[in-house]
């Protein structure tokens, strides 16, 4: 098992203006977090509300830098964002004016890969994520799982050594979101890619990850890495109604619960100072 991804100590603080006084404070959104991922594996982030699981993702999409410590991808650290890392948000951010393959295109333009090819790959990842026959259409033209799917195979086009993905199906349906899980799943299974996967959903978090990274409220740190032994999700009919899903739910839950609660009181601190 190599690594891939190496979390260190990784610290994050905000400058946040004072509303009363005008003075700057700092305001500490992760702290001192360790974790490592190793190449093809499938790692699930949960958290309260507000613990800073986004904050961890752009930390490793290189969108923002850490105040200490480092993250490492292949060995090497992080200090802006690459092609070797493919990000897929709640929101499909998808060019409104392209088709879903003018999309899934776009993804490819940065990477120089010729115009022809392009095209065959756009084909080729539409088709894995199940949208063959819909290449043509425009995001408003598309469910919002079809959109999701679009925003998948965009990442995936340009095979980026990691999928980051910040709760992709938080906004859809529970069948939608249900099913789209299993297709991550199989996409993973046929791609190898390492995935690292945020949510605050507890059933979404068991049924994909291979491990569960549970975080502590505000700064977000590490508090369990939960590994989770089920056989393929999917090739089993009814997993979520397993007495083992249901330990795993229960285990991670118990993590969850004095957290989110210290991170609802954190929250009624700040409406109420
Ligand atoms: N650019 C910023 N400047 C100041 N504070 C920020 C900034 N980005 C995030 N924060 C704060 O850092 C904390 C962690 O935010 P983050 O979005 O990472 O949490 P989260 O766990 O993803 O939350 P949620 O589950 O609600 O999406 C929050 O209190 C947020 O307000």
């Amino acid at each position: 098992m190599t690594t891939q991804i190496s979390f260190r100590n990784v610290t994050k603080r905000f400058l946040v203006k004072d509303r009363e006084s005008r003075r700057r404070t700092e305001f500490t959104a992760v702290e001192g977090v360790d974790l490592d991922v190793a190449r093809g594996e499938f790692v699930v982030l949960v958290g309260p509300s507000g613990c800073g699981k986004s904050t961890l993702l752009d930390l490793l999409g290189g969108l923002t830098e850490p105040t200490e410590g480092e993250i490492r991808l292949d060995g090497v650290p992080v200090t802006g964002p690459g092609l070797d890392r493919g990000i897929v948000f709640q929101q499909y951010a998808l060019l409104p004016w392209r088709t879903a393959q003018g999309n899934v295109e776009f993804g490819l333009e940065a990477t120089g890969v010729p115009r022809r090819q392009r095209a065959d790959r756009a084909r080729e990842f539409l088709d894995l994520v199940g949208l063959k026959g819909f290449e043509e259409r425009h995001p408003h033209q598309l469910s919002g799982g079809m959109r999701q799917r679009v925003a998948i195979a965009r990442s995936l086009a340009y095979d980026p050594n990691v999928l980051l993905m910040d709760e992709p199906f938080a906004a859809l349906d529970a069948q939608t979101r249900e099913s789209l899980q299993d297709e991550l799943l199989r996409i993973w299974q046929r791609t190898g890619k390492t995935v690292v996967f945020i949510t605050h959903a507890i059933d979404e978090a068991v049924y994909l990850g291979q491990r569960v990274a549970v975080l502590t409220s505000r700064p977000g740190r590490v508090k369990q890495v939960v590994p989770i032994e089920l056989a393929d999700r999917t090739s089993q009919v009814d997993l979520r109604s397993s007495s083992a899903f249901a330990r795993y739910r229960h285990q991670i839950w118990d993590l969850l619960r004095d957290e989110v609660s210290r991170a609802q009181r954190q929250e009624k601190e700040v409406v109420g100072a």
